[in-house]
């Protein structure tokens, strides 16, 4: 069974993979941001940064996918899928040009997405789960938790991420396996429960 945790930053990833990776004994692939060099910096300027980050991003995330791809059960905290709503985020808040924009996204089509489909499809997921939050939640946990580098950024960065977040989720609704969690409220067993709930009806449809 292959799990994607799809969602903004704040959205509650982590403890939830965590915890279906306890549960379920699932290896979990998670978000490779302490070996990121260009985490701070990218905060600092984004303009600056932005395209080496994504070209980070989607080389480590490929690495995940490759490492994982002859395991059964596995759990991803966060895809490769997502790394494009990012440089959106970018280009609607003019950190990212036009002609950078269009290189990136013909890069993610042609090169990164068609070499992950062959020969066996690694973007292909028995389960998307994406965690639904509101701006005023996923704020709140960046707060909480308090990442110096992410503090640093306005709030309308968060509202623009979770906004293009919904917008991909509205228009690639039926080209995954998609489970909505309403991700607002902070208890983790209910969450864990209707995921583990979803799987179990999967396997009996497999
Ligand atoms: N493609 C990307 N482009 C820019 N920043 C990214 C990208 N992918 C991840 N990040 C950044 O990496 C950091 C880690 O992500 P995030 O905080 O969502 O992980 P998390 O802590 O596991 O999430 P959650 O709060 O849901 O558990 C965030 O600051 C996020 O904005």
């Amino acid at each position: 069974m292959k799990i994607a945790i799809f969602g903004t930053v704040g959205a509650g990833k982590s403890s939830i993979s965590q915890e279906l990776s306890e549960r379920l004994n699932y290896e979990i692939f998670p978000e490779p941001i302490d070996e990121n060099p260009y985490f701070e910096d990218y905060y600092k300027d984004i303009k600056a940064y932005a395209f080496r980050m994504q070209i980070f991003m989607l080389t480590a995330r490929s690495k995940q996918l490759f490492a994982a791809k002859d395991l059964k059960n596995k759990i991803f905290d966060r895809t490769i899928i997502e790394d494009p709503i990012f440089m959106n985020v970018g280009h609607k808040m003019g950190n990212v040009d036009d002609m950078d924009y269009k290189t990136y996204c013909d890069f993610f089509q042609y090169v990164v997405s068609e070499n992950l489909k062959y020969p066996n499809d690694r973007l292909k997921f028995d389960l998307v789960v994406y965690l639904k939050v509101s701006d005023e939640t996923s704020i709140r946990r960046i707060n909480e938790r308090g990442r110096s580098a992410e503090l640093s950024i306005d709030n309308e960065y968060w509202k623009i991420l979770n906004e293009s977040y919904e917008e991909y989720y509205q228009e690639h609704k039926n080209d995954f396996p998609f489970l909505v969690i309403d991700a607002n409220n902070n208890n983790l067993d209910e969450k864990v429960e209707e995921v583990i709930r979803n799987i179990e009806k999967i396997k009996k449809e497999i």
